[in-house]
């Protein structure tokens, strides 16, 4: 701008910069501007249109005024120009006969515009801004609270504020008002303020319902409230806090909800704004992304806990998944008998199998990269874990088993990864069979410059072709039980006596050599990778309809305990929805992506975009993999 200024200065040689001619200036460079446009330059175009705004014209014009109005400082030469107009009227009116002119100046001095101006002239000439109350009644009882008159003007929005009656006295209380509402935007109208009338009725003794009936009777239009205001009001040092949902709330199915039409229902995984934690039982959250201005009611942690716990305790008693240990697990091994319809894949044909995966390129790409984490042993043994009831959870678990219960909201903030960072980890999960492992290797295979998978560690022999690191990294079952004992598994199992493992160090290697690190896991998994040190984004693949599973499995193939390698049958989709609905009921809240495995091509780029999502756009993560609680 200044240098505009230089520019008009030397345009227009007659205007001084020093009187503040802006006007003019401005005129000038708009003829300049219009002269660049020709060159067709879009920066020039913009300009132009902001100098030729109507309204920053007319600003700088009030603004030149008050540079001269501040340079003369005028002072005015009568203070009081309405006592002499009326002097003059009644001077004029009393003569006997007047000249043609002094008639015309009676009209023109009796017209109520040029009144106004005359007294505007005095209150500035004056400076006598102050409002004119009318005096105070002298007759005032002693005890006489003072009232407020509040004139809301409604539109088609809620008024924003919840009423109460105190059971007692049967007064009439704003019980809160909704932040961003309409009476909170007001500022006129407050949590404690008793309401004595509504549109001139008195509300005394009435019930809450009543009232709202006298409020709504006016659905658009002035409402007028006479209240008698707090005395003292709570100081508003709110901060806004931002959490995700861990669990589902309808306000309509809960009756202890204050105001049923006030409340946000939210379901798991939904982030929450909370605007207002005055009260300990009821919060004040808008669900974002949101358009409204005016947040509503949701149950406080506590509250929410309270509610979690009395419905846990109700459901029927199922043993936790975390409650189980290793021996449950070797007990459940022995529960795989060997079904008299299946031929059982014993070690000998697994192995065989294993080289046969070499044979296929399984885990070599067409170049001959080593893809890890793909062997078929250790996603046995997963799959075996996850198949036999559910009920074992070999993840390492630095959360409560019932983190739900214990923490209804997580904190979270959004995170923009930078590019020095170290990249998210990719965590897929979703129901066996689905096609977890097919898309992983697909986006390694397709680029193994940028993705990678995990090396499991195993305490099985290495194979004559096996190389420790590649395939496997092959450790002691002493160290395997002391990684175990210091948690440094996301998760581990046993299979045919042998353990495997994914490893922490594992995911910290590739992450650390600035590949993107893809892993797929079991959902009970989950909550065990999500640490700061991994920050990882968890893609959710879930399948299709069961028509579109057997329209695009026909020529597929799946690995069960006791196959390898066949057809899909029609009781595996339904295995396989039935898996997903479970795994959705339980961790919906954590995917921070959901693909839907139908066209295996459509998959592979909408993981590629979900990839680039994650490393590249801020996402919600739990405040705590920015700010880690320190243990004091
Ligand atoms: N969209 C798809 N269309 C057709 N076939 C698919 C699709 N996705 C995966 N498949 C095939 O389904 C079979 C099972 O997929 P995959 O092995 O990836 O399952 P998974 O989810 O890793 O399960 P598990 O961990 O139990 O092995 C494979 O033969 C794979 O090629």
């Amino acid at each position: 701008m200044k240098g505009a200024m230089m520019e008009a200065q030397v345009l227009n040689p007659d205007c001084e910069l020093g009187e503040q001619c802006l006007h003019q200036i401005l005129t000038d460079v708009i003829e300049e501007v219009k002269q660049s446009i020709n060159q067709d330059t879009v920066g020039a175009e913009f300009l132009n249109s902001l100098l030729n705004a109507p309204w920053l014209q007319s600003l700088l014009k009030v603004y030149e005024c008050l540079q001269r109005y501040l340079r003369d400082s005028p002072t005015p030469t009568l203070g009081c120009a309405s006592g002499l107009s009326f002097q003059l009227l009644f001077d004029i009116r009393s003569l006997p006969g007047c000249s043609e002119e002094a008639n015309e100046l009676y009209s023109l001095l009796q017209q109520p515009h040029m009144q106004t101006l005359l007294s505007a002239h005095d209150v500035v000439a004056q400076k006598d801004y102050d409002p004119a109350l009318p005096p105070m009644p002298e007759d005032l009882p002693d005890d006489e609270e003072a009232t407020r008159i509040v004139c809301l003007v409604k539109n088609k929005q809620p008024l924003g504020a919840t009423i109460k009656r105190n059971e007692v006295t049967g007064e009439i209380f704003v019980a809160r008002v909704i932040h961003g509402g309409l009476a909170d935007r007001s500022g006129l109208l407050h949590a404690g303020d008793r309401i004595l009338e509504v549109n001139g009725f008195a509300v005394d003794g009435m019930e809450p319902k009543e009232v709202i009936q006298v409020v709504q009777s006016r659905s658009q239009g002035t409402i007028m409230f006479k209240v008698v205001p707090i005395t003292t009001r709570p100081v508003n040092n709110q901060t806004m806090l931002y959490v995700r949902a861990m669990a589902d709330y309808s306000p309509q199915q809960d009756p202890s909800i204050p105001c049923a039409d006030a409340g946000v229902s939210f379901r798991k995984g939904d982030i929450l704004e909370i605007v207002d934690q005055t009260d300990a039982l009821w919060w004040q959250a808008k669900k974002l992304p949101s358009t409204m201005d005016c947040a509503g009611l949701i149950p406080s942690i506590d509250l929410l806990k309270r509610k979690q716990r009395e419905l846990w305790w109700s459901q029927p008693y199922q043993p936790h998944i975390c409650m189980q240990t290793l021996s449950i697990v070797e007990e459940e091994e022995d529960l795989m008998a060997i079904d008299d319809k299946c031929v059982e894949a014993d070690e000998e044909a697994f192995e065989s199998e294993e080289l046969r995966e070499e044979d296929d390129n399984f885990t070599t790409n067409e170049e001959g990269i080593y893809i890890a984490g793909f062997r078929l042993s250790m996603r046995l043994c997963r799959r075996q874990f996850h198949s036999s009831t559910q009920a074992c959870c070999h993840t390492r678990c630095p959360s409560s088993c019932y983190s739900t219960l214990n923490c209804p909201y997580e904190e979270v903030v959004r995170y923009q990864r930078l590019p020095q960072d170290a990249h998210r980890l990719l965590a897929l999960t979703g129901p066996s069979g689905v096609g977890v492992n097919e898309l992983r290797r697909r986006l390694i295979e397709m680029n193994p410059n940028i993705f990678q998978g995990a090396v499991p560690f195993t305490t099985r022999a290495p194979k004559a072709y096996e190389k420790s690191g590649r395939e496997y990294f092959f450790i002691s079952s002493e160290i395997f039980d002391s990684m175990v004992y210091n948690n440094r598994f996301l998760e581990y199992g046993e299979y045919k006596g042998n353990l495997y493992g994914t490893s922490i160090e594992s995911v910290k290697e590739v992450l650390n050599s600035g590949k993107i690190c893809i892993i797929d896991i079991e959902p009970n998994a989950i909550q065990a990778v999500r640490t700061h040190e991994l920050r990882p984004y968890i893609v959710y693949v879930k399948p299709p309809s069961l028509e579109r599973l057997r329209e695009t499995r026909q020529d597929s193939c799946i690995i069960t305990n006791y196959y390898m390698n066949r057809s899909f049958r029609d009781e595996d989709f339904q295995e396989m929805e039935e898996a997903a609905r479970k795994i959705e009921s339980q961790y919906w809240q954590f995917f921070d992506n959901v693909i839907v495995n139908d066209e295996l091509h459509d998959s592979c780029i909408q993981l590629l975009t979900v990839v680039r999502k994650a490393q590249d756009e801020p996402q919600w993560v739990p405040v705590s993999w920015i700010r880690p609680i320190t243990e004091s």
